[in-house]
């Protein structure tokens, strides 16, 4: 019998913080999450003017220059920021973190668990999110819905692909890209986890500032192939509509997203952009340390 991941629960609670075993379970419960935003988000429209900057004259009058959906995540994380959701190691802004509030709460008292850094990957998610995975994974408006807004004279090369909803689909937006930002920065995570059972196989390689060497030894390609093959069976079971009698319905057709969009999301978007973050933290995992201390690290007899 397979052994069932632990409990999801954040990097606080459970025992062991960097436990990998523990990691990859947040992980693989956040492809539920992931998956299920994705869903929502394909109900609405493209709506490619939410994610154009100066569409919105209303933005323009109230001093906003930016696009739509820039203006709902800075709104929506300034409320956060002052939740104190971005002292959290695992919480990552969209928006540049000058211009977010401050907590109003005293910082959690959160155990240090990563080297300090400054690893922001956002706007690399931001671009692809926008770029190949809304296009994607959502329809064209309907038919009619067009038919409507010819008749009213409203026309322009959105006409199609627009629907209206631009609060409904930005506030699934933030949903899909703060699970995605999330699963993305959790590479921190696993680095640590990966640099501690075996610090002098790092060492060199992050002295030398070999990002090949240092990508070859947090790659495990099994644990890839198994998540994609995975992940095509969750998006293939969560995709499937039923009867109003719960009786699933197996056609393709009418599935509630493009299952072979969210394989190709992770195997070229998330994945990669993952071992970037577990490189770049590498990359600075021996910053301040004193050659004492990197001398001592470099002496560890591996964990595992
Ligand atoms: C996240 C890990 O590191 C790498 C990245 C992976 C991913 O993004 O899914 C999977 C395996 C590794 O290649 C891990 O080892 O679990």
């Amino acid at each position: 019998m397979a052994s069932v991941p632990l409990p999801e629960q954040n990097f606080i609670l459970g025992d062991d913080p960097l436990s990998l075993d523990r990691i990859r379970a947040i992980l693989t419960r956040l492809e539920d999450t992931i998956i299920f935003s994705l869903i929502e988000r394909a109900q609405f429209a493209h709506n490619p003017k939410a994610y154009r900057r100066g569409e919105f004259q209303e933005l323009k009058d109230i001093g906003f220059n930016g696009s739509w959906l820039e203006w709902f995540l800075k709104e929506t994380e300034s409320f956060h920021a002052k939740a104190r959701r971005y002292t959290s190691p695992d919480e990552y802004p969209f928006t540049d973190i000058s211009e977010l509030p401050s907590p109003i709460l005293k910082p959690f008292p959160h155990p240090p668990i990563l080297h300090p850094n400054k690893i922001n990957v956002n706007a690399s998610i931001l671009s692809f999110y926008i770029q190949a995975i809304v296009p994607r994974i959502t329809r064209p408006a309907t038919l009619a819905l067009a038919a409507m807004k010819r008749a009213k004279g409203i026309t322009g090369d959105d006409e199609y692909e627009d629907d209206g909803n631009y609060g409904s689909a930005a506030f699934v937006d933030l949903e899909v890209l703060q699970a995605i930002s999330k699963r993305v920065h959790y590479g921190k995570f696993v680095s640590e986890s990966k640099f501690r059972d075996n610090p002098a196989a790092f060492i060199p390689h992050i002295q030398s500032r070999n990002r090949a060497a240092l990508e070859g030894l947090i790659t495990k390609p099994e644990v890839e192939k198994k998540l994609l093959q995975r992940l095509r069976k969750k998006a293939s079971l969560y995709a499937i509509h039923f009867t109003p009698e719960g009786e699933p319905l197996n056609d393709s057709a009418t599935r509630k997203i493009d299952v072979d969009g969210v394989v190709e999301l992770y195997e070229h978007y998330i994945i990669p952009l993952t071992k970037e973050v577990e490189v770049d933290y590498l990359l600075v995992r021996l910053d301040g340390l004193s050659k004492e201390e990197i001398d001592k690290l470099a002496s560890q007899e591996p964990r595992k």
